[in-house]
């Protein structure tokens, strides 16, 4: 299921970063072995009561010259538009009205897009709420008073953002096709990949309809399967700051993953592995998708027996937070190995979806338990008492313990290798949660 996208917009020093920190600090579920990406402050995992979202910084605006700021408001509001469901604009109650808010209103307002406005620094609603109706002349609707710094009207306002949330993606959820995100750094070659796979099956491009997202939506048949590919490739917006064309790109990225089953990690096989590119695959493995890394370009570098080696050796030394991902090195040049992408993705969508019998679980587990015994702390032994898989996309088990905190981060490592040893599980992440129980419950 596909989380909804809620973005942030506003002006220099309105407060984004404040609020972005009150909404994510406080709610955030953070993936601690991903390296970069949720450090960054471009997006964050919010839930709030029982609703979940992806909240984004459209921010980074260098306050230079007037001009300056509303080109780049309105950039940030494009970018909104195109990727959000709905938009939180944050004006400032002690700035008051500006010119350029109300420029960036009319943009929203045109887009269609559901709008949150929040006036920010109301730290006393005694004292602002008069100035607070000044912001109805930006004809947006109800400005929503809050205060970031002091966390008043926080709740209010996500009450109003997630009213605006779909019911259910019914539309997608209803949707069997398997959707793939083609992700990767500019320049890999994700449209070309795309374009080898679409021609060598001589179907017709169909841009999927109803999707507003700033993706393209391709269709592709191959052997009687119709599967969707989420291509994110040919950056439009063309920035001159490179800072902001990263922000935009990583923006993209979590939106197309967050809608993908599979997700294609591209890179660049002349290039060879980077940072960047550890920073867009932890975007997938953060949100347990289904993972291939595909290395692009195979054709373009000169090739011994052990090239292969020591590229898969590089790859999994700067990917190492996933090691269960399938490395396939392809060419959408010569369009080498490229159709056996459909195997790897029906195995991935196998794996992601697979359920494990309770009975096996805990066979499994009591054989790794005689094999290696729990750690202890203090005189006090891990004791594991059951094992059970609670959901699929990505599988997601519950092991049962005495004690969480003797629960050691290698020994659930452990576990599910042998998990793995016996089912494979390729190009999946596996999610493990521990819980207590008393003994004498058994
Ligand atoms: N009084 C008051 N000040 C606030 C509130 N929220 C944020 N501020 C202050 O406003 C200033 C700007 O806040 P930021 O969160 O950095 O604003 P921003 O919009 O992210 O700014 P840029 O990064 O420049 O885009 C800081 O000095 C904050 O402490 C608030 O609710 N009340
Ligand atoms: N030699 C070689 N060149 C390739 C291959 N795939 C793509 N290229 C070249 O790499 C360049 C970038 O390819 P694109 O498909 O546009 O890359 P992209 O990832 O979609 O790029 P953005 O739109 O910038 O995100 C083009 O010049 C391609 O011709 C390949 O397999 N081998």
């Amino acid at each position: 299921m596909s989380k909804p996208v809620v973005a942030i917009v506003g002006r220099p020093n309105v407060g984004k970063s404040t609020l972005f920190n009150v909404l994510a600090g406080e709610m955030i579920s953070i993936v601690k072995d991903t390296p970069g990406v949720t450090r960054d402050r471009i997006y964050a995992e919010v839930s709030w009561l029982d609703k979940e979202f992806t909240l984004i910084d459209t921010g980074g605006i260098e306050p230079e010259s007037k001009d300056v700021i509303l080109s780049q408001m309105r950039e940030q509001a494009q970018i909104a538009i195109d990727t959000a469901d709905v938009i939180v604009f944050i004006t400032d109650v002690r700035q008051g009205l500006v010119d350029s808010d109300s420029k960036v209103a009319d943009m929203l307002r045109r887009s269609g897009k559901p709008v949150v406005l929040v006036v920010n620094k109301v730290d006393s609603f005694d004292k602002f709420m008069p100035d607070v109706y000044e912001f109805y002349n930006l004809g947006i609707g109800d400005p929503v008073p809050v205060s970031a710094a002091s966390r008043l009207g926080i709740g209010d306002m996500l009450e109003r953002v997630v009213e605006f949330f779909p019911e259910h993606s019914a539309e997608e959820e209803e949707d069997e096709r398997p959707r793939i995100a083609i992700v990767g750094k500019p320049n890999v070659g994700k449209s070309s990949i795309v374009n080898k796979l679409l021609g060598e099956q001589r179907v017709i491009v169909s841009e999927v309809a109803g999707t507003t997202r700033d993706a393209i939506d391709t269709e592709i048949v191959h052997d009687g399967r119709e599967y969707i590919f989420i291509d994110t490739a040919g950056l439009r917006r063309k920035s001159k700051i490179k800072e902001e064309l990263e922000r935009y790109s990583i923006i993209r990225t979590v939106t197309a993953v967050e809608r993908a089953d599979v997700v294609l990690v591209v890179i660049d096989a002349e290039e060879g592995v980077t940072e960047q590119d550890a920073k867009i695959a932890g975007i997938a493995h953060e949100r347990g998708k289904g993972v291939i890394i595909v290395v692009n370009k195979w054709d373009a570098i000169e090739k011994n027996d052990k090239t292969m080696r020591e590229h898969e050796h590089r790859v999994r030394q700067v990917l190492s937070f996933m090691p269960y991902a399938e490395i396939m090195y392809v060419s959408a040049e010569t369009g080498q190995r490229l159709n056996k992408l459909y195997d790897q993705i029906d195995m991935v969508i196998e794996n992601q979806t697979l359920r494990v019998a309770t009975g096996v679980l805990n066979e499994i587990m009591t054989e790794a338990v005689a094999m290696q015994q729990p750690p202890s702390d203090k005189g006090k032994r891990l004791k594991l008492y059951y094992i059970t898989q609670v959901s699929v996309k990505p599988p997601t088990f519950v092991i049962f313990v005495n004690d969480k905190e003797l629960m050691h981060f290698s020994y659930t490592r452990y576990l599910e290798n042998k998990i793995r040893e016996a089912f494979g599980f390729k190009g999946t992440s596996l999610k493990f949660f521990v819980r207590e129980r008393k003994e004498k419950e058994r």
